[in-house]
């Protein structure tokens, strides 16, 4: 089992790192357009190989896609993060032709493979590597619901003292400002998390949720690596090793929830032919109306695209 990773920057080298030490594939693949970069990262994790056990071989590449060829899912981060003060939108422009020319590449040498983005404006991209690569659309997906329902999670088991392992959640919508955390769909070991804690607290870890890329960017004057590499790489073992995890993923809608060909994060079954099948809740009145800000938030970036040509 072959998997490639384009962009050895911080979330690339993260995913492919874990992908490594957790053994997903024999054998993964780094890629970069920086000399070295990658050949040197790839490096670096197959000597960590005898400290943390695992025989995954890692192999980097500068920009030489014959050694991607027959890879079975290919993530793709390249592109450039954003700075304190930018939007995620505002990466567009650059990142738009970074993922088409990466996607282009990746066609021509693992036509077979299944894509998970992770660039951003995450949703926007998953539709620019979707209508580059023609594939199904249950063959190109991005990552951020796995993300972002991490954040809420360890938030929540934060506020009440337990381990984040215990929270179960799912969240909806774009990757941005506008996603749409589902309290009703929040539990503790079980419990709805309603019946834990009061009213104010759960709006604040919410909106905490929403801004939770921008507080981390804030932070460190780059966005997050850790989380995002490794809810990438869960994604691609629920793929190869067809575990039909239930995660919330960004794929395109094409009449779910009563929309049409827009990129949203939903819930999902992910097994090796990629989403195997769409989860269609039955959102009350005002999940709905915020599903439909976050769609319209999307369609506006998805026609910046379009305009693009
Ligand atoms: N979907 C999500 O939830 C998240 C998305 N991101 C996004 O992921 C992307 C990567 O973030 P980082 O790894 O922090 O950035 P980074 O700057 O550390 O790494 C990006 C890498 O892409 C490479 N690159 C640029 N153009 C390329 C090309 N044409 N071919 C191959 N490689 C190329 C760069 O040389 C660089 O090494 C950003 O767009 C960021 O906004 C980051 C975190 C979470
Ligand atoms: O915030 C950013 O720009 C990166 C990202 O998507 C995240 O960490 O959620």
């Amino acid at each position: 089992m072959k998997v490639t990773v384009v962009g050895a920057g911080n979330v690339g080298a993260t995913c492919a790192d874990v992908l490594a030490y957790r053994e997903v594939a024999n054998e993964v693949v780094l890629v970069d357009i920086k000399e070295g970069l990658a050949e040197g990262k790839a490096l670096d994790i197959w000597e960590k190989s005898p400290i943390n056990l695992y025989d995954t071989r890692t192999v980097g590449s500068t920009n030489d896609y014959s050694k991607t060829a027959g890879s079975e899912v290919v993530v793709i981060t390249s592109g450039l993060p954003r700075k304190p003060g930018m939007s995620r939108d505002d990466l567009i422009q650059t990142n738009a032709g970074i993922v088409k020319s990466v996607t282009e590449n990746i066609i021509q040498h693992s036509p077979e493979a299944i894509i998970i983005i992770v660039s951003n404006p995450l949703d926007v991209m998953t539709y620019q590597a979707h209508l580059v690569s023609k594939n199904d659309r249950t063959r190109v997906m991005g990552m951020a619901g796995i993300l972002d329902t991490a954040r809420y999670r360890s938030f929540l088991a934060e506020a009440l003292n337990v381990s984040p392992k215990d929270i179960q959640a799912v969240l909806m919508g774009g990757h941005g400002d506008t996603m749409v955390p589902l309290p009703r769909y929040t539990t503790v070991g079980g419990i709805p998390v309603t019946e834990l804690i009061d009213g104010g607290q759960l709006e604040a870890i919410i909106e905490r949720t929403k801004k939770g890329g921008g507080e981390l960017v804030k932070l460190m004057g780059t966005s997050a690596w850790y989380a995002p590499g490794s809810a990438a790489a869960q994604m691609v073992e629920a793929i190869l090793k067809d575990q039909r995890r239930v995660f919330p993923v960004c794929v395109q809608l094409d009449g779910e929830y009563g929309i049409d060909n827009c990129y949203l994060g939903v819930p999902v079954i992910l097994g090796k032919n990629g989403i195997e099948k769409i989860i269609e809740l039955d959102l009350n009145a005002e999940e709905r109306a915020l599903l439909d800000i976050s769609k319209g938030h999307v369609n506006e970036v998805m026609q910046v695209l379009d305009n693009m040509g």
